[in-house]
């Protein structure tokens, strides 16, 4: 662990610029700490650069041109699932801000605590006689929930309960404000007829269940969130078969001939779609990006990162856009997945 701690500490006061005094006295205390208790204590500044750190390093996400930009909510101090549940609401409030979304990491204590959602708002997926009711993602997880007590409505956009589980007792459940939850109604510039589909989608992105290594510690639940890309709603979720699946009924409303392949339908269903959730987030003033513009961002991002003297690490496959992706110039390089640290993780499911 002290290796870790070594190497972390030791970027962090190169890159912030502090002095070569006060890093060699920060790791004599470190050294103490971890063979006098077995681990050691991020200081806040340490714990908020290491959080943007990670963001930098994160090798599949477009959007890293921002990293120093994270806000970091340090909630270490507190242990009930009441004041856990208070500050993801507080989070979920800090984080959508009306539409005009501050991306946002809350840490909490590292090891006793896991949030058992993939992301904090997300809807239900439920498994009936005549096929699936909502999100199919969320069909296992939903089970999880209903085997803990939760009802749902069996509706399309059901917002799932928070899970919030303290060491190895039974998790607890906690259902979001309606009021905290904000959501955008998708229309279509021009086609009347969109309305009439019935979608929408949650404002936030908040991924809950990745963990947050930092120096050799790993903050198992610190959910983090930015804001979305528009293909992530509109190519992938609204889109993919297993899915919402809308691209046929969109393709049929717009009198396309879905028929033959060859006609495009599928392709021109599509970009009216992504055309359809960038234009509702735009008009009710929540933060979203379009794809050639967080390509252009990610560009900017490499030229800094050069500039700073780090290589740029990526992941293209999921780096490239699902929609358009020889359009960005991302398609056209190849980036190395050298995985560094600090970072965030995948780890295990705790159902
Ligand atoms: C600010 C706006 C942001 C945008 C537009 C953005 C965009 C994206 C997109 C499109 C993906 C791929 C998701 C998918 O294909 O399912 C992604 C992945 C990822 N992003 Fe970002 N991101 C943003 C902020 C952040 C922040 C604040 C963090 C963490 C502090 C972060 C960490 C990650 C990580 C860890 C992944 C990979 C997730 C996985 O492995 O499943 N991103 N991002
Ligand atoms: N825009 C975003 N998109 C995502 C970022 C990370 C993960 C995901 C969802 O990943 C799922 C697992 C693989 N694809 C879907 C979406 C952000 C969420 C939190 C901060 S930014």
């Amino acid at each position: 662990m002290f290796n870790e701690a070594k190497n972390f500490i030791q970027t962090y006061y190169e890159e912030t610029g502090q002095s070569e005094q006060e890093l060699a006295a920060r790791l004599i205390e470190v050294e103490q700490q971890i063979l006098t208790q077995g681990t050691y204590e991020h200081t806040l500044d340490e714990l908020t650069y290491g959080a943007k750190m990670a963001w930098r390093n994160s090798n599949k996400c477009i959007g890293r041109l921002f990293w120093q930009s994270l806000n970091v909510l340090d909630k270490r101090d507190i242990h009930s699932e009441a004041s856990i549940f208070e500050a993801l609401l507080e989070h979920i409030e800090f984080a959508t801000n009306n539409g005009r979304i501050r991306p946002t990491i809350t840490v909490f204590s590292a090891q006793d605590i896991r949030i058992w959602n993939h992301q904090l708002i997300r809807y239900a997926g439920y498994e009936t006689d005549n096929g699936i009711i909502g999100d199919p993602d969320s069909v296992a997880f939903t089970k999880v929930c209903q085997n803990l007590g939760w009802e749902g409505n069996n509706g399309l956009f059901d917002v799932l309960p928070l899970v919030i589980q303290l060491k190895d007792n039974p998790p607890k459940l906690f259902d979001i404000p309606e009021a905290s939850i904000l959501e955008v109604p998708i229309r279509h510039p021009e086609f009347d007829w969109f309305t009439d589909l019935g979608l929408k989608w949650y404002a936030v992105p908040m991924i809950s269940n990745m963990k947050l290594e930092v120096g050799g510690i790993s903050y198992v639940a610190a959910p983090f969130n930015g804001w979305y890309m528009g293909t992530e709603i509109g190519a992938r979720n609204l889109a993919d078969d297993n899915r919402y699946n809308m691209l046929p009924t969109i393709a049929e409303h717009m009198g396309l001939n879905t028929k033959s392949n060859a006609s495009l339908w599928k392709d021109r269903a599509l970009v009216e779609l992504n055309v359809a959730v960038l234009h509702s987030y735009k008009e009710d003033g929540v933060s979203i990006v379009d794809h050639h513009t967080a390509a252009q961002q990610f560009k900017r991002f490499e030229a800094n990162e050069i500039e700073a003297g780090r290589n740029v690490t990526g992941n293209w496959s999921w780096l490239i856009p699902p929609l358009s992706p020889a359009t960005t110039h991302i398609f056209h390089k190849p980036y190395t997945n050298e995985k560094k640290t600090p970072n965030y993780f995948y780890q295990k499911e705790p159902y």
